[in-house]
């Protein structure tokens, strides 16, 4: 198929039969990260590089003008994000606007989603976010008091969930989640989702078998969220309803939010919304969180910098909405971040109706209906020829001229054009609230435990890394009294 397109080398390493799947038929590479292969491993110059999965043809784009013509100015032909559900095996994930693909089915699934998260509503989130940051300082609190060296090591990554878990238990179920319980307590709400999306033999099997196999998914009742799971959060739904509705002052948070648009009888509807909700802040928040504390704790001058731009902003009060939405420079750093290791590696599409990518250099690609696309978002946002010094953490990039002038399809952290996150503004205020909490109390080193740079896991979809990622924390105060 790519031999007969113009300017569209294909990618060496093409078996019969298994295309360049053998890696991921091993269990050792994703989808996004062959893609993000297939980016490095192109020459040069190429805009483009045919894969081939399984059978089916693949076009890795390396170009950011063709980036823009497939999320944005041609979405009609690409708007299908690629995976299927099969609603008889996970009715509910079937409902995320991510795994919608009928044009108005999604346009409303995605409408529900917006209508959640308008301003207001994250104003009121944020305040349920701040009690989970003081639960969390609490929880790190005690961990440092335990400590001999008076400094905590944590995973970040399992930090982070208990942190994402608690906002969603306080915030959609009106419940404790026991998150930062000391125990291990497996009712809180984040042993419950732990290991959902994770690497390891059996979740990659089940991801490939739920988003390539929806038909055997269905057959043989293969779910990506397990029944048990689901029980979990619908009886805790079904139990604290009857107390919403007895309540005369019903509280401003995300269940209210969604009570308010659903028929209070229509619990699938609402325990959909729900889910969505949860699987939605969970992982891709926490991932986030994980990766900026890392790059803080390796990069200390920059760490500094960013805490003096934290206690200005916050004028030595409690952080306020209206404060955290003033630290810009946190945010580009955040951006940075994401931009450095961004939690999903690639984004796919697949053609839906037959037509042309065009590039500038006068590329030109035909694409049939079925045909994928992959945009190697780690690639194009670590590639010296768009990136000077790539490896290098640095916020500035994210400033004001540097945006305007750059090609905004170089950064796609949260994809772009019409199907791009809707939940960017909360995922942001949670990164930025935690970050900046644990920043105005404790400086974070580097841990022996993580190696620079991270090795990543490129077995799953999204990004994790080998062994974990591991910081030190230690109090602000005692490192000053000790120089
Ligand atoms: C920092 C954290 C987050 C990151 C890095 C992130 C990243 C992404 C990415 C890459 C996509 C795919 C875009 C595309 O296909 O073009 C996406 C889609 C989506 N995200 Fe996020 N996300 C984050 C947080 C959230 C949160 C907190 C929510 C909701 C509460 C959310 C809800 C969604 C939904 C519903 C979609 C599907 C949109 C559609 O297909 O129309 N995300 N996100």
């Amino acid at each position: 198929h790519w031999a007969k397109q113009k300017n569209v080398p294909t990618l060496p390493g093409c078996w019969p039969g298994v295309g360049h799947m053998l890696p991921s038929l091993l269990m050792q590479e994703s989808l996004e990260y062959l893609a993000d292969r297939a980016y490095r491993e192109a020459p040069g110059d190429a805009s483009a590089v045919g894969i081939y999965f399984m059978r089916k043809p693949m076009l890795v784009l390396r170009d950011p003008d063709l980036v823009k013509q497939v999320l944005q100015s041609d979405f009609a032909s690409f708007h299908h994000n690629g995976r299927e559900i099969n609603p008889k095996a996970d009715a509910i994930l079937a409902r995320n606007p991510f795994f919608v693909h009928d044009l108005q089915a999604w346009r409303e699934s995605r409408a529900r989603v917006v209508g959640h998260l308008s301003g207001k509503k994250l104003s009121c989130l944020f305040a349920i976010a701040r009690n989970v940051c003081e639960k969390m300082t609490a929880f790190v609190e005690r961990r440092l008091a335990e400590s001999k060296l008076q400094e905590y090591e944590p995973e970040l990554k399992k930090l982070f969930e208990r942190y994402t878990g608690e906002m969603v238990a306080n915030s959609a179920f009106e419940v404790e989640g026991q998150c930062f319980a000391d125990e291990r307590d497996p009712g809180s709400f984040h042993v419950v989702a732990e290991g959902l999306f994770e690497p390891g033999l059996v979740n990659v099997v089940k991801q490939a078998v739920v988003f390539f196999l929806p038909e055997l998914a269905g057959f043989a009742d293969v779910r990506f969220i397990p029944q048990s799971t689901e029980a979990f959060f619908r009886e805790t739904l079904l139990s604290i309803l009857k107390h919403r509705r007895e309540q005369p002052q019903k509280p401003n948070d995300f269940l209210q939010f969604v009570l308010d648009t659903n028929d209070e009888n229509d619990t699938e509807s609402i325990i959909a919304d729900l889910l969505i909700y949860h699987t939605d802040v969970y992982e891709t928040s926490s991932l986030t969180l994980a990766f900026f504390v890392y790059q803080l704790a390796r990069n200390p001058e920059e760490q500094d910098k960013i805490r003096r731009h934290v206690r200005d902003a916050s004028g030595g009060k409690p952080i306020t909405y209206e404060s955290l939405k003033a630290m810009s420079y946190l945010e580009q750093a955040v951006y940075e971040s994401l931009r450095l290791i961004p939690p999903a590696s690639a984004l796919y599409k697949r053609c839906s109706r037959e037509t042309t990518l065009l590039g500038e250099d006068g590329f030109e690609c035909r694409m049939r209906p079925g045909d994928g696309v992959m945009l190697p978002v780690m690639g194009l946002q670590n590639d010296p020829r768009y990136w000077d010094d790539p490896e290098a953490f640095r916020p500035d990039r994210f400033g004001p001229e540097q945006l305007a002038e750059r090609n905004r399809y170089l950064f796609l952290a949260f994809g772009e054009g019409p199907r791009m996150c809707v939940g960017m503004r909360l995922g942001l205020m949670l990164v930025k609230l935690a970050a900046a909490t644990l920043l105005l109390r404790y400086r974070i080193v580097p841990s022996a435990k993580s190696p620079w740079p991270l090795e990543m896991d490129r077995s799953s979809f999204l990004a994790y890394a080998k062994g974990g990622v591991w910081a030190r924390f230690k109090r602000l105060e005692e490192e000053s009294v000790r120089r």
